[in-house]
């Protein structure tokens, strides 16, 4: 093996055009590793040979595939303590979190094992008698798989373990922050009983590899998560080639606290929602949308939380949240303190960056009041450990300012009446919702999306997963 780490095309390790060094975002001294950043010339080597791998890999038989998964799955909840640190060190979120992705991640190629032996296909009466008609699934083919840094292993998982359980070869780019866990997921994958080619690491900047990737016609579809602005340029790439594709994005989630609320769990749900992760989550409440009947008193018991939580090295005991994932985010957090000044809010509480023991991105929970859903910082994501309290008279008017956004990912309440948690169900207009629980937070085993700005095409997860990762085909026989 090369001195960098190496990318994995065609069932071999090979070296780079040229090496990236990845950092901790909580130390900027600490070299996480080098890592191989490919050509595009090894972009196509790595679509030629999940050709021949998706070839392969179709006619495999349940058992070795479900055996592939399950081998996958067992070895990353084995090694979760060390793969959840690595993940931390180069990514920040808090070993607790990283610990919770790997394992996680595990479950995720455990469930899809069990998917391989679930086979729904149907055979119906023809209408035309003596001809029997059978709908079958096939693999899509040849998948690349686009993944965010901010859930380095879990959202890529989620791609990774569908496409193969359904008989597909992969081909995943991760985002350039976070080589190191998608690499060390490789390497568990390059040791299973897969045909060569059925996956492939490619490493390298997304607009240059992501897009040559996206915009090659000898793929059979992508799968994206990332940021709206790449979202629109993969689908377009792909609608080029009437590639399948499917797209997860932004968001601008938020969470209402009606009057009747539970305000301790009003608070802990707006805590885990809008902060945890250093609000580097799709699934953040950046908007807190609460009723004028309970409004200073959320507001004071979220400060008093806020002064508890502590800001620091995400591997340390007992820090709560973790750095910005680099300087260019840490800007950006900053940048948004002052836009919404400058808009009218009023900071209610941190809003600065804080120095710690090493050099790292780190600042205060942010929290602003006497804003409204009209703000910039309440249209756009932000993705930071920032929240922005909006104050509503009632539930109808928490309803309306809550829909109106391009986005539509997640949405929770905080509210002991079953009515209001009914009407919330029917009305919020986003894929998933949440009662009395933060808007981040979601099981592996059920559907997950958006509406609006947020998603595009078939859903992920669960046994929705199948739409994406498979094709119908219709067999007519007479005997
Ligand atoms: N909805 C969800 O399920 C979900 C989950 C996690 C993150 N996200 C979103 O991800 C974003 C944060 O992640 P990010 O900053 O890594 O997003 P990003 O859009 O900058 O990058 C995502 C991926 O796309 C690649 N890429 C960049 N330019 C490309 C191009 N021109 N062609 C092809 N690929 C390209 C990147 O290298 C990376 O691998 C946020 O918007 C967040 O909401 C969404």
């Amino acid at each position: 093996m090369a001195a960098a780490h190496p990318l994995y095309i065609a069932g071999d390790w090979v070296e780079g055009a040229s090496t990236l060094t990845n950092r901790n975002p909580s130390d900027i001294a600490d070299v996480v590793g080098d890592y191989a950043q490919a050509s595009l010339a090894q972009v196509n080597d790595a679509i030629a040979a999940a050709r021949n791998g998706a070839n392969a890999w179709r006619h495999s038989g349940l058992e070795q595939r479900y055996g592939v998964l399950m081998a996958i799955g067992d070895e990353l909840i084995a090694r979760k303590d060390e793969l959840g640190r690595l993940l931390s060190r180069e990514e920040g979120k808090t070993l607790a979190e990283g610990i919770g992705e790997v394992h996680r991640s595990g479950q995720f190629f455990h469930y899809y094992a069990a998917e391989v032996l679930r086979q729904i296909d149907e055979r119906v009466d023809s209408v035309r008698p003596g001809v029997e008609v059978e709908t079958r699934r096939e693999p899509v083919g040849v998948v690349g798989i686009i993944s965010p840094w901010n859930f380095p292993m879990a959202t890529a998982v989620w791609k990774i373990a569908p496409a193969l359980a359904f008989g597909n070869a992969v081909i995943f780019k991760p985002a350039n922050l976070v080589p190191a866990s998608a690499w060390a997921l490789t390497e568990i994958i390059s040791r299973q009983d897969l045909p060569a080619g059925t996956f492939n690491l490619i490493l390298g900047s997304g607009s240059q590899i992501g897009d040559a990737l996206t915009h090659s016609p000898d793929i059979d579809a992508v799968s994206f998560t990332g940021s709206l602005e790449v979202g629109r340029r993969v689908a377009s790439a792909t609608a080029g080639n009437l590639v399948k594709c499917q797209l997860e994005m932004g968001s601008k989630n938020a969470l209402i606290v009606a009057d009747d609320a539970d305000l301790d769990v009003a608070v802990e749900a707006a805590f885990a929602g809008a902060y945890s992760g250093t609000g580097q989550k799709c699934t953040a409440s950046s908007r807190l949308i609460v009723t004028q009947a309970v409004h200073d008193r959320f507001v004071e018991k979220l400060i008093a939380k806020l002064e508890t939580i502590k800001v620091g090295h995400a591997l340390e005991e007992g820090v709560h949240l973790g750095p910005a994932v680099d300087a260019r985010q840490l800007e950006s957090n900053l940048a948004w303190v002052e836009r919404a000044q400058a808009d009218g809010a009023t900071l209610a509480y941190g809003g600065g960056r804080l120095e710690r023991d090493t050099e790292g991105y780190f600042m205060a929970p942010t929290l602003f009041v006497d804003t409204t859903n009209a703000m910039a910082i309440n249209r756009e994501e932000v993705f930071g450990p920032i929240a922005c309290v909006i104050k509503v008279r009632d539930f109808d008017e928490a309803i309306a300012t809550l829909n109106d956004t391009n986005f539509g990912l997640t949405a929770g309440i905080v509210t002991e009446s079953l009515k209001l948690a009914s009407d919330f169900k029917a009305r919020a207009e986003t894929g998933c919702v949440m009662v009395n629980l933060a808007t981040a937070g979601t099981d592996y085993h059920v559907p997950f999306g958006g509406r609006k700005d947020s998603s595009f095409g078939p859903r992920e997860q669960g046994r929705y997963a199948r739409e994406f990762y498979t094709v119908v085909k219709t067999c007519y026989v007479k005997a």
